[in-house]
């Protein structure tokens, strides 16, 4: 297989620290940004720390006043406001009253962060961090603690010392725990999935709700590490992003995840450098089909828009509306999109179409390759079938006696990799019973959106997520898996049917500039 380098556009995660968002940290490494320690004594190094600490205070004095002003109450903003204006005149019409303005402030800024550098400066935590240790080394203790255990100092006792359970933490600016890898005893017994969960739960109550952390479990040296996640970027909406022939933006998830980021603008008009969860497909890919699952409303129709979108710029698609909402109707008639079926007859006959499609281009491949002329243009083109609830369709075929419409996905599914015809099949989770075998075999890149338990997660994937579930879950977040690889976080770009009134304007004018314009009748083929 041929090597291919990045295209330029691209950049790989470790080719721009400065323009990345912050790598989530590793186990060994607290986050930057949040201040860390180590419980079992590492050296400290005070005069390293000490310029970052000083450099840190004016941002830390921002956020108590922020943090002042955001628990005043309303009514006493005006007055408050109007005294402090009332203290600036009066400074600036006293003699040196802006130097000793100037000076005061400074003075009250070096104030707040004194308590702060110092403990950042011996690299130590705080008080009031070593309390919130001292309290889940506490809570710890009735779980990981042995009655009776024979060694003469446990690593959990109720007079024990958290510095030799902890190893490693790190706090927020605003002093929540951000990251903590803690030693478990022999025990716990880490092989056995209720006791893993009893675990984490635990820890996820006393870290702090809210928040969704992820966990990583170190056998080998008897250490488990959270880390509390940042939320998922939300406000990306439908754009060109840069990808290369072949791949598809999924969505977004976390840094120390995805590969490489892709820079894109926020709805906020706003650029970053976001990581992707990047599908491939074609001839070469793994994992060449998709299945997204989910609950009513968690996005799966607004992922299969997206992909449909990405796809008009390189090939043709066809999509099979089996809820029948209309909600593709705004892509018929547009250059590249060969027909949108709303309707049981519709979709059976396109999808024979695309039946005999695959097989005409199996063979034209085999020919040209056979007489060794290059494979023609009209093979290579990539064709996309995108069916949306399936299962609905084929419970109408039945309760009309007509033929399954899935039955006419099994030749794309199966040979369609080769000539570059991808499907992707979106449902939801109590249709998932009434997917084809052929759908649940040969769709091994698979997404699950919306509010899901650990278990369905797995049904779908394979594998549960290493996070605990979102706190709230907005419309297009979930998981993805492309085969056998991690399973990602996921948000799906925001990209609503342009004629949907609810949604955001700047989201539908940003699908509508990424439409084709209408098709030439000249161009239209006939799938009959
Ligand atoms: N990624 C997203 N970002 C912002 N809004 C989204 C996203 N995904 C979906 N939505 C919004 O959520 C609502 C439901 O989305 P969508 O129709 O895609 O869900 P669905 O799973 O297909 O639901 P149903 O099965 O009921 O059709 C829509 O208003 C849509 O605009």
């Amino acid at each position: 297989m041929a090597w291919r380098p990045y295209p330029r556009t691209l950049t790989p995660l470790h080719a721009s620290p400065a323009s990345s968002p912050r790598p989530a940290p590793s186990a060994a490494a607290p986050p930057a940004g949040g201040r860390g320690g180590t419980g079992a004594g590492r050296a400290p190094d005070a005069l390293r720390r000490l310029p970052a600490a000083a450099a840190r205070v004016p941002g830390r004095a921002a956020s108590a006043v922020r943090r002042w002003w955001e628990r005043t109450p309303r009514e006493r903003r005006g007055p408050v406001l109007i005294a402090v204006a009332a203290c600036l005149l009066t400074l600036w019409l006293t003699p040196y009253g802006t130097l000793i303005g100037a000076v005061a402030l400074a003075g009250a800024v070096a104030w707040q962060g004194r308590a702060r550098s110092a403990e950042a400066a011996d690299g130590g935590p705080g008080e009031a961090e070593r309390a919130r240790l001292q309290t889940l080394y506490e809570a710890l203790v009735p779980h990981l603690s042995l009655a009776g255990d024979p060694r003469p100092r446990p690593l959990y006792a109720h007079d024990g010392d958290w510095r030799r359970a902890f190893t490693a933490f790190a706090f927020t600016e605003e002093g929540r725990l951000s990251h903590l890898r803690l030693r478990y005893p022999p025990h716990l017994g880490d092989g056995d999935p209720e006791s893993r969960a009893r675990l984490q739960r635990l820890l996820c109550d006393k870290a702090g709700q809210g928040r969704e952390y992820r966990f990583a479990w170190h056998e080998e040296t008897g250490e488990l590490s959270l880390t509390a996640l940042p939320p998922l970027p939300a406000g990306v909406c439908a754009q060109r992003f840069a990808t290369a022939p072949g791949e598809t933006v999924l969505g977004f998830t976390d840094l120390h995840t995805a590969r490489r980021t892709v820079p894109v603008t926020g709805d906020d008009g706003e650029r970053r450098d976001l990581p992707p969860v990047v599908w491939r497909t074609g001839p070469r890919s793994a994992e060449p089909h998709l299945l997204v699952l989910g609950r009513p409303g968690a996005g799966a129709t607004t992922l299969l828009r997206s992909v449909a979108l990405q796809a008009l710029g390189h090939g043709e698609v066809l999509i099979v509306d089996g809820g029948g909402a209309g909600e593709y109707a705004f892509l018929a008639g547009r250059g590249g999109v060969l027909a949108v079926e709303p309707t049981l007859a519709g979709a059976l006959s396109s999808l024979e179409w695309v039946t005999r499609e695959t097989e005409r281009r199996l063979l034209a491949a085999n020919r040209a390759r056979q007489t060794g002329r290059d494979v023609p243009e009209d093979v290579c083109r990539p064709l996309w079938v995108l069916v949306d609830r399936p299962s609905a369709l084929s419970r109408l075929a039945r309760s009309e006696g007509q033929r399954d419409p899935q039955d006419l996905l099994q030749v794309p599914l199966r040979y369609g990799r080769a000539v570059r015809v991808t499907v992707a099949v979106a449902d939801r989770f109590e249709g998932a019973a009434g997917l084809a075998a052929a759908v649940r075999s040969h769709t091994r890149a698979r997404v699950v959106l919306g509010p899901a338990t650990p278990d369905q997660v797995r049904a779908v994937l394979g594998e549960a997520p290493a996070t605990t579930p979102p706190p709230r879950v907005p419309p297009g977040r979930g998981y993805a898996r492309l085969g056998t690889g991690p399973v990602h976080r996921l948000q799906v770009p925001a990209t609503p049917d342009p004629y949907d009134e609810e949604a955001s304007e700047p989201q539908r004018r940003a699908v509508m500039e990424l439409l084709t314009g209408p098709m030439a009748s000249a161009g239209r083929r006939t799938l009959r």
